[in-house]
């Protein structure tokens, strides 16, 4: 099936985040005290997540990425993720992790039937990476790296987040990075999920990234899949990996946008940035899966056109990046 959105964009892919917990605290996504753990109750089961997706994939999604918090945290996530794998008619099944727990999952997940990896690593400097993440071990990160790649993995997509004055001193550093690793990096622009005055100060486009990478290497754009998401890739001649650029906030893929979102307890969004989300919960506590189907239409039709977020003119209010999950 076909699903559209009023605008005409077909959309065909779905987050999905499974929890709300995390075992990194990055500063940029979550408070670092005072997050309160959705109860066993508000959190979807996974029975629930698989009713979700299956009724997407029926609809038209073909794509999911499970997402958190920290999905790899979750009890019982491997037998989940082969449950999700099975649903006849989904054609990529992927996953965004910090990659902490990948040295020693790695080899389960890619037998659940996950396809690839996105790894967010936001510094090569143990003590950057430590500052940022408030305590996470970057070997450990390193170690996922490698492991993802020995399960059979394709080199997982590196996410770095950049931010003036915290790690944009190695934008070229991580541009090095694919030389030799065919890990493709995308530098993802900051955006302002914690209520934080001043979040401006940290903000970096993507087409000033791209500049400061053409001062030391040049650049060849690179074709884009139908799957290739919100990046746009370029590579250094010669290089085994791509470097993307996800401008999130200046915002060139709206007009792309090929998904929807539902966070760990249910509510589904037409946007990342939407203020609006549909609670799921009274088609999901007893299983409705005709008014289910009817709900996640509407949430694809009230798409919005694209976020409101501008450097200047944003009206800030707090936004739980880890319960919806990027
Ligand atoms: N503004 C905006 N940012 C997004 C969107 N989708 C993903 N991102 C951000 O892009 C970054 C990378 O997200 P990933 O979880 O790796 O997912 P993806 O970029 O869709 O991954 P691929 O499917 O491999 O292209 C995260 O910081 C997300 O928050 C989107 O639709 N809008
Ligand atoms: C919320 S995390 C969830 C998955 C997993 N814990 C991880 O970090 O990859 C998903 C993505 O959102 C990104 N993200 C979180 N907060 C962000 C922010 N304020 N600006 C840009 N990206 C952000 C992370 O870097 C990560 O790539
Ligand atoms: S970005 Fe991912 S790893 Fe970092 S705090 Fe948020 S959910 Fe956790
Ligand atoms: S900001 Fe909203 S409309 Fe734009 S790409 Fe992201 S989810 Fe889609």
């Amino acid at each position: 099936m076909n699903l559209t959105d009023s605008l005409g964009r077909k959309i065909n892919y779905l987050r999905l985040s499974i929890t709300d917990r995390c075992n990194m605290r990055c500063f940029y996504c979550m408070p670092s005290v005072g997050v309160v753990d959705k109860g066993h109750k508000s959190v979807l089961s996974y029975e629930e997540l698989l009713l979700i997706a299956e009724t997407a994939v029926k609809l038209g999604i073909e794509k999911i990425r499970i997402t958190g918090g920290e999905p790899l945290v979750r009890i019982g996530v491997v037998g989940f993720l082969e449950r999700l794998a099975a649903i006849p008619g989904l054609q990529h099944l992927a996953v965004t992790t910090n990659g902490l727990l990948l040295e020693e999952m790695a080899s389960d997940l890619y037998r659940a039937g996950v396809q690839r990896l996105n790894v967010s690593l936001d510094s090569l400097n143990p003590e950057t990476f430590g500052k940022i993440t408030r305590g996470g071990d970057l070997k450990k990160v390193l170690a996922g790296l490698d492991a993802a790649e020995r399960a059979g993995f394709p080199p997982p997509k590196i996410n770095v987040v950049t931010m003036r004055g915290v790690n944009d001193g190695e934008i070229l550093d991580f541009a090095a990075l694919t030389l030799t690793r065919g890990n493709p990096v995308r530098f993802i622009e900051y955006m302002p999920a914690i209520k934080e005055n001043g979040w401006q100060r940290y903000c970096i486009s993507g087409s000033e990234i791209l500049e400061r990478i053409s001062t030391r290497y040049p650049l060849e754009e690179v074709d884009r899949g139908i799957f290739s998401g919100p990046s746009r890739d370029y590579r250094i001649p010669g290089a085994q990996g791509h470097i993307g650029i996800i401008t999130a906030v200046s915002g060139h893929f709206c007009s792309e946008c090929n998904r929807i979102r539902v966070t760990s307890t249910g509510k589904a969004k037409g946007c990342l940035f939407a203020d609006e989300a549909t609670d799921l919960i009274p088609w999901l506590r007893p299983p409705d899966r005709e008014g289910l189907e009817k709900v996640l239409k509407e949430v694809v039709m009230s798409k919005p056109e694209r976020h409101g977020i501008t450097q200047d003119g944003y009206h800030h209010k707090n936004f739980n990046m880890s319960q919806i999950g990027g």
